[in-house]
């Protein structure tokens, strides 16, 4: 299986090249060159898998270049109950990411019973062993830049911490994240992580991670890896849980499932795109957006407008607080018929108006893909918080509320709709007292989370900054 730049201008690569390098060196997104098919005799077959054996088998369909032994050693020691233990109480934690049925045809697909409490940890931690595992056979080492509205950040390091040969530098939208969010980054005291507050959003952060991965002589000198979905590994094993959900929600390889992702930097649902893409039965993606409603309006326009940092709002799902949809590049090449060239010009458009929109044929492939999509606001949040945990007894963090709640609106009757989970509601307790008059419960170890002591630099958004302090706290230089 090679890989190939969604902007054509590099040449194809393997699975263990392009985990090391991220962002592609012209400034496009991996992806492979023909989507590995999955049959439905394979599905039955997959029926009875365990969560490692399962994430063995989707990552041999991706990671051509290794051994399935090496493939198996890690998914063994990654996805195990022990790691993936931290959510509710009586939850089945030996499923690694079960489904929790609210109705007979609803259900939540629990992603945040990682050491973060967020989806995130689901891809990290194997992504932390895998790093380590190609790391040694290449005798290199990494410095990862990443970019976090703040889950990814603190998966990342939770799971690189203390790790050989690798050193976190994690950039995060100062003020713009909960409480609980930032204390588990900031309170990390390892030698090899740096957390780096800049004055601005999210998108502020992850343009500066696309600038510094632009500059080519850098990023050679200074090993620069990547942790955010731009790397394929990430979305490769966030398509392992889409199996999964399926595998439990039905008995018929012909039965199709709707699943309703809440939305940001569009990885989460691209996962999902890539799944139905491997021949996953899939009825409908539902993107589920906050007042950062970038990708809803694309959804139902054709247009494309990114939005600047002023006009992305503080919103109560702040980690869904992304105007720039990085991920977006993989489905519009997709929609392009992948087509590099025309995601070029796309892209330029957009670097120059800060829109596009589709051709009529395009957006009729869009309009084929099986993709809807809605957008909460901070009422319809607290509403569906409140819904849910009066009606089900069940509690659900601010974006699995957006999720539930595009749900509701956007899900074909009769077909069984499984929203993903992607926090736990004990990184936003003020959201949650104000829906439900009460703060979540905290998961053990966390108590005192908020009373460690904090380090985080803060700077303003300059990639020249950022490249300064890598540059000087490159350990291997
Ligand atoms: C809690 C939570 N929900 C939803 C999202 C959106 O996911 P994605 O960026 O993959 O679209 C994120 C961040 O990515 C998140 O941290
Ligand atoms: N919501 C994310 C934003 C980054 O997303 P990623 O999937 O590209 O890493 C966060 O919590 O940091």
């Amino acid at each position: 299986m090679q890989y190939v730049s969604t902007r054509g201008g590099v040449p194809a690569a393997s699975y263990s090249e392009i985990v090391l390098q991220g962002l592609a060196r012209d400034g496009g997104l991996f992806v492979p060159k023909v989507y590995p098919q999955v049959s439905k005799e394979t599905l039955k077959n997959w029926r009875g898998l365990s969560y490692a054996q399962l994430a063995t088998a989707v990552t041999s369909l991706f990671a051509k270049d290794m051994q399935r032994s090496d493939i198996a050693r890690l998914c063994e020691t990654t996805y195990t109950p022990e790691v993936y233990c931290h959510g509710r109480e009586g939850t089945d934690f030996k499923k690694i990411a079960p489904v929790v049925w609210l109705e007979n045809d609803f259900g939540i697909l629990e992603l945040s019973n990682g050491p973060t409490l967020a989806f995130k940890d689901m891809a990290m931690q194997y992504l932390g062993s895998l790093f380590e595992f190609v790391l040694a056979r290449k005798e290199t080492r990494l410095n990862i830049l990443g970019a976090t509205s703040g889950d990814t950040g603190s998966a990342a390091e939770y799971a690189m911490k203390g790790r050989e040969g690798i050193q976190v530098f994690m950039l995060s939208p100062a003020g713009r994240m909960s409480k609980f969010q930032k204390a588990q980054m900031y309170s990390l005291q390892d030698k090899n992580i740096f957390n780096i507050a800049v004055q601005g959003s999210f998108d502020d952060a992850q343009d500066i991670v696309k600038a510094v991965s632009g500059d080519l002589t850098f990023k050679t000198e200074h090993h620069i890896g990547a942790v955010n979905s731009i790397n394929w590994a990430r979305i490769a094993a966030q398509v392992i849980y889409y199996f999964s959900a399926w595998l439990q929600a039905t008995e018929s390889e012909d039965e199709e499932v709707t699943f309703s992702v809440p939305s940001g930097n569009f990885g989460d649902v691209l996962a999902g795109w890539i799944a139905k893409q491997m021949g996953l039965p899939v009825a409908r993606l539902i993107v589920a957006t906050n007042e950062n409603d970038v990708l809803y309006e694309f959804f139902r326009s054709g247009r494309y407008r990114i939005r600047d940092s002023a006009h992305t709002f503080v919103t109560s799902s702040p980690s869904m607080d992304i105007s720039k949809a990085s991920n977006f590049e993989r489905y519009i090449y997709d929609i392009t018929g992948r087509n590099p060239e025309r995601v070029v010009e796309l892209w330029t458009e957009l670097a120059q108006k800060k829109e596009f929109l589709l051709n009529a044929e395009e957006w009729a492939a869009v309009k084929a893909s099986g993709f809807t999509a809605s957008r909460s606001t901070h009422a319809d949040r607290l509403a569906c918080i409140k819904r849910v945990w009066d009606q089900y007894g069940f509690l659900v963090d601010p974006h699995t509320a957006d999720g539930i709640n595009a749900a509701v609106k956007e899900r074909i009757p009769g077909v069984k709709t499984i929203c993903l989970e992607t926090a736990l509601p004990a990184k936003f307790a003020a959201t949650i007292k104000e829906a439900v008059g009460f703060e979540p419960p905290v998961p053990a170890g966390y108590e005192d989370l908020l009373e460690k002591p904090q380090k985080v630099l803060e700077m303003p958004a300059d990639a020249q900054l950022v490249k300064n302090f890598l540059a000087e706290h490159d350990v291997g230089k």
